[in-house]
């Protein structure tokens, strides 16, 4: 299953019934799995977790390490590019070239690298103690 559609599939499947906003996000592993998520809300609104964050999880719960290509999808005028947190959290688990595509549900698409997601990221060689 390409990730696009396992992306599409698991987005219908978001638990959003605050913003009405539904994102799927499929994850290829390294490892050659595919690992999804959606944004599952709260009514405690900061504790609410999107996407992105949910594929990541289920990728490690999963026994996957690392992030060959993330796909996103929302029904959205223009690609929604990722909020702040999970760019950080993808870049954690993905090299800077791996390549994340951003889709609306009418069949846009935008292709951006991590390092273009993510300029100047905080990562662990900023780190002088690991
Ligand atoms: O890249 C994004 C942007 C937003 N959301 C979710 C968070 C919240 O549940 C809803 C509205 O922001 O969409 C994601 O899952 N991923
Ligand atoms: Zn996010």
């Amino acid at each position: 299953m390409s990730l696009l559609t396992a992306a599409t599939e698991v987005r219908l499947r978001a638990y959003s019934p605050y913003s009405r906003f539904k994102v799927g996000a499929a994850i290829l592993s390294v490892e050659g799995r595919v690992h999804v998520g959606c944004n599952v809300e709260n009514v405690a609104y900061p504790e609410g977790t999107c996407a992105e964050a949910g594929a990541i999880a289920a990728m490690i719960a999963g026994g996957d390490t690392r992030i060959a290509e993330i796909a996103v999808i929302a029904d959205s005028p223009a690609p929604v590019p990722c909020c702040g947190g999970c760019r950080q959290k993808i870049a954690e688990f993905a090299d800077q070239g791996v390549r994340v595509t951003l889709h609306t549900t009418d069949g846009k698409s935008k292709v951006l690298t991590v390092a273009e997601l993510l300029p100047g990221v905080f990562s662990a060689a900023h780190m002088d103690k690991i």
